[in-house]
């Protein structure tokens, strides 16, 4: 009989990374699986390069927290999402359903037990996300990175699992990043990623110290779409808007990353070893839970942190000397943080629900 699973999250690359690298171990494990995302958001985009998993759209609605005239619409189109996730759950019959979250999985999730499938949640973040808070009654478990979030989590329902992190990115070859950015080996190499979406704030802050930068480091910028700026156009500075296959390549030749506190970034550069300046997004602009993702990694000694408020070109360039300076003290400290196998754990669990 087939082994039938569906999938869903999105809304940002943090929502869907996750399930890209489990999609080839559950196929490695005979599960045919099927994605539910929105129309046009980028987890359509990034799973267009998967093979074999079927993608289907449905209508969502985007779940603010502030007042927006749109707040009137959603609900209707979360409705309608609903009512079509339903069917294709009904019609498909997956024995379990995985979310990582967004708003677009909350219509799969309440389609989805409807249809009375058992469901786990991943959260990435030390605090659940809104869609997730929402989607935990719905759900039978709640997979969870740090363990201070099992606190959080209604109904006994949490397990700590730690980060699920794509094999590939532990495959990087540092001279082919190089290549791919015209670099050589006389100065170390920064990375700047602002998140998958890129952040203007950190591209301000960067392209404001780039000649103070570019005399000791060679910097390659992920800037988010649409942020390239060709004004800035010099030798050892290299701008992306978004990077897919060559991401791991790009890692590898980073000495030093300065990033947002997206979960799944963090824990990726923690994998690999890198020592981070951590500038999370602002509550202003969020739940703060960038801040407490770089809070319990900077207890941990594996990056420095500067809040976005207190963001000064001197403590900017101030941080990133430190890292370079005691390089080999952060490296030590996140070898220590080795051990926990996530993705065999989530794959153990999907076997055991999966009816
Ligand atoms: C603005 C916003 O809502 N941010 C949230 C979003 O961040 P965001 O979507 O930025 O998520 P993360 O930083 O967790 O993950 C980004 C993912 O995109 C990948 N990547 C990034 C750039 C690139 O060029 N190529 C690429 O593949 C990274 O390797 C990583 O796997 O989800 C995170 C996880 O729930 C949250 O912690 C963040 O608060």
């Amino acid at each position: 009989m087939t082994k039938r699973m569906l999938m869903t999250g999105g809304g940002s690359a943090g929502h869907v990374t996750v399930n890209l690298a489990l999609i080839p171990e559950l196929q490695k494990e005979g599960w045919e699986i099927s994605y539910i995302g929105s129309e046009d958001g980028i987890e359509k985009q990034l799973l267009q390069s998967v093979p074999g998993v079927a993608y289907h759209s449905i209508s969502t609605g985007k779940l603010r927290r502030y007042f927006d005239w749109n707040n009137f619409k959603d609900p209707f189109k979360v409705l309608k999402g609903v009512a079509q996730a339903y069917r294709v759950i009904r019609k498909q019959k997956p024995k379990l359903i995985f979310s990582k979250g967004g708003f677009v999985s909350v219509p799969v999730i309440i389609g989805g037990w409807f249809n009375r499938v058992p469901i786990i949640i991943h959260e990435s973040d030390l605090t659940p996300g809104l869609a997730n808070k929402i989607a935990t009654p719905f759900a039978t478990k709640v997979c969870v990175t740090f363990p201070e979030t099992k606190a959080h989590i209604k109904g006994n329902k949490a397990e700590y699992v730690g980060a699920i992190i794509r094999d590939e990115l532990k495959q990087g070859d540092g001279e082919t990043g190089k290549k791919l950015c015209g670099f050589t080996n006389d100065k170390p190499v920064l990375l700047m990623m602002g998140g998958s979406l890129g952040s203007q704030k950190l591209n301000g802050v960067l392209r404001h110290n780039l000649i103070e930068l570019t005399k000791q480091f060679q910097v390659v910028h992920i800037c988010g779409k649409g942020q390239v700026d060709d004004s800035f156009d010099q030798v050892g500075y290299k701008q992306f808007e978004y990077i897919k296959e060559e991401l791991p390549h790009i890692m590898a030749m980073a000495d030093i990353v300065v990033s947002r506190a997206g979960s799944n970034s963090i824990f990726e550069f923690l994998a690999l070893k890198k020592p981070m300046l951590l500038i999370p997004l602002s509550r202003n602009a969020s739940r703060g839970d960038q801040i407490l993702n770089a809070k319990s990694f900077q207890k941990m000694g594996y990056c420095e942190m500067v809040e976005e408020e207190e963001l000064t070109d001197a403590l900017f360039l101030q941080k990133i000397e430190k890292l370079l300076v005691e390089h080999e003290q952060y490296i030590e400290n996140m070898q220590k943080s080795e051990g926990q196998n996530s993705l065999q754990q989530v794959m153990a669990f999907i076997t055991q629900m999966a009816k």
